[in-house]
């Protein structure tokens, strides 16, 4: 077994890991430096929530491109310090002092959809979540957005340039170069050595500029509205406050937000159409809702809605938006691992490389009874589950970004599922899947950090009519 192994079976990974587990159990070595566990009950083990240092291995920085942001961090400490700095931004009262920010996207989104209903489009739909999404988290960071919602095919090249960037991912640890020359490398050269990205390339370089011209501007009010001025104003040393790791976080933060949340979105979109009690159990609560003129409904009204938030849950738990291993290492104590049906006891020594996967926890029938369906009222009759769910993880590392991603979602199901209704050959606003098969276009078929479905999968189609 080598390092070569993870480049090998790139985003099948995965599959292999899976494979591993079925054949000597749920406790495995899947490369050299690093035991995976696949049994829910380690949850509370691996990723504690008070009390433990937990560390990340520095690999991960050329794994990810994100040289120097909070995600890759190695240390517990400079963790903490680097997370604070960022996490009141997306605190729940941040998130309802930026609605307006949520509003005017979501009501770009319903005009444009509007134009395709009124024209019969089949639209695939994961390109508008991920333009709503882009545009929602780059202004809340930047105060201004690269207006993916009012491009042609929204911005489509700059998305998949940024999934082409995620195919990197796997090959990031042994060959570090890679992603180097991707972070620091000037724009001509990755022209010419990772075409492929150099769209992506170009949406960084609008963030690193963004950052210099809210840093420099005369405006004192500019920087008060960006996840900058509590960065720059934090305790962080200089080193931290430099354009570069501030535009690295910029990176982590807009990518961490954007294609995560779209994937939720549509996964979750797909299902309520595919599943008329969902459906209906849906319209009912959402009927107790009084949006206003623009038909988008309020945050806190959106937030009252248990079915709605079961529904979110029960999407990230069958498609976590970040399906990766979620990595991590604890410095100075072990993991105690217990295996439940044989008895026997683990210790995973400190300083080892150690992780989870949120797709094979989520996916165990013993926990989760037939875990394939879609059945969101399993939260709603048994909250216990929660503690096998890792779809933001937990602990320290988990989700910086959890409280906006779940209202974000919520509140843009709620709003075009106030407006549409399933088509059963009605007249008015309607919208139905459209050539769209669960195992090909929904279903993980490779893992790059995100999950992404076959190949030439067109993902989920909608039909819009008006
Ligand atoms: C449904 C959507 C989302 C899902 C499923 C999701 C899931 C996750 C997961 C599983 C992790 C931990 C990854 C690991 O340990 O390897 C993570 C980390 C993170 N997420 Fe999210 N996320 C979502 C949306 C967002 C949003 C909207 C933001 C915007 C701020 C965000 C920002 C972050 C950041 C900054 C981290 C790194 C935190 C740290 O290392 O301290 N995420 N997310």
């Amino acid at each position: 077994m080598s390092f070569w192994y993870e480049a090998y079976y790139g985003g099948k990974m995965f599959l292999k890991v899976k494979e591993l587990h079925q054949k000597y159990g749920p406790i495995v070595r899947i490369t050299p430096d690093e035991v995976h566990v696949d049994d829910p009950s380690a949850v509370e083990q691996v990723y504690p929530t008070l009390g433990r240092k937990t560390d990340k291995p520095a690999w991960l920085d050329a794994r990810t491109g994100v040289p120097g942001s909070t995600f890759s961090t190695v240390h517990h400490d400079q963790h903490r310090q680097r997370r604070s700095a960022i996490s009141p931004f997306f605190s729940p009262a941040s998130v309802h002092r930026l609605e307006h920010i949520l509003k005017e996207n979501l009501g770009k989104m319903l005009a444009r959809l509007d134009r395709h209903s009124r024209a019969g489009d089949i639209v695939q739909i994961h390109y508008v979540f991920k333009a709503l999404a882009s545009d929602l988290i780059t202004f809340y960071c930047f105060d201004q957005s690269m207006n993916h919602l009012d491009a042609s095919e929204y911005g489509r090249g700059d998305m998949d340039a940024s999934d082409k960037l995620f195919f990197l991912t796997h090959i990031g640890k042994v060959l570090p170069w890679v992603m180097n020359v991707y972070a620091h490398a000037p724009g001509w050269i990755i022209r010419v050595l990772l075409p492929d990205v150099y769209e992506q390339r170009k949406r960084r370089d609008w963030w690193s500029n963004a950052v210099t011209e809210i840093k420099t501007s005369p405006d004192p009010q500019r920087i008060k509205r960006t996840i900058f001025e509590g960065l720059l104003n934090s305790k962080l040393p200089e080193s931290d406050k430099t354009d570069l790791r501030l535009a690295s976080e910029a990176q982590l933060v807009v990518f961490a937000g954007e294609g995560t949340t779209a994937w939720t979105m549509h996964a979750a979109l797909f299902h309520i159409l595919t599943h008329p009690k969902v459906y209906t159990r849906l319209k009912t609560e959402l009927a107790t809702l009084s949006p206003t003129a623009d038909g988008i409904p309020s945050l806190n009204e959106v937030e009252s809605l248990p079915y709605l938030a079961a529904i979110v849950q029960e999407t990230v738990r069958i498609h976590p938006g970040v399906m990766s291993r979620q990595i991590r290492v604890s410095p100075d104590v072990p993991i105690l691992y217990k295996n439940q049906t044989t008895g026997k006891e683990y210790s995973i020594p400190p300083g080892s490389v150690h992780s989870m996967s949120p797709y094979d926890t989520h996916m165990n029938a013993e926990y989760f009874e037939n875990p394939y369906e879609f059945v969101p009222e399993r939260w709603i009759e048994n909250p216990t589950l929660s503690k096998y769910f890792i779809g933001f993880s937990r602990g320290s590392r988990n989700c910086v970004g959890i409280s906006l991603a779940r209202r974000e979602v919520a509140i843009t199901l709620a709003t075009l599922l106030l407006k549409y209704d399933l088509y059963s050959g009605q007249d008015g606003p309607t919208m139905e899947v459209h050539d769209t098969y669960r195992t090909r276009d929904l279903d993980p078929h490779f893992e790059f950090i995100q999950p992404f479905p076959a190949r030439g999968s067109r993902g989920v189609q909608i039909k819009f009519r008006a």
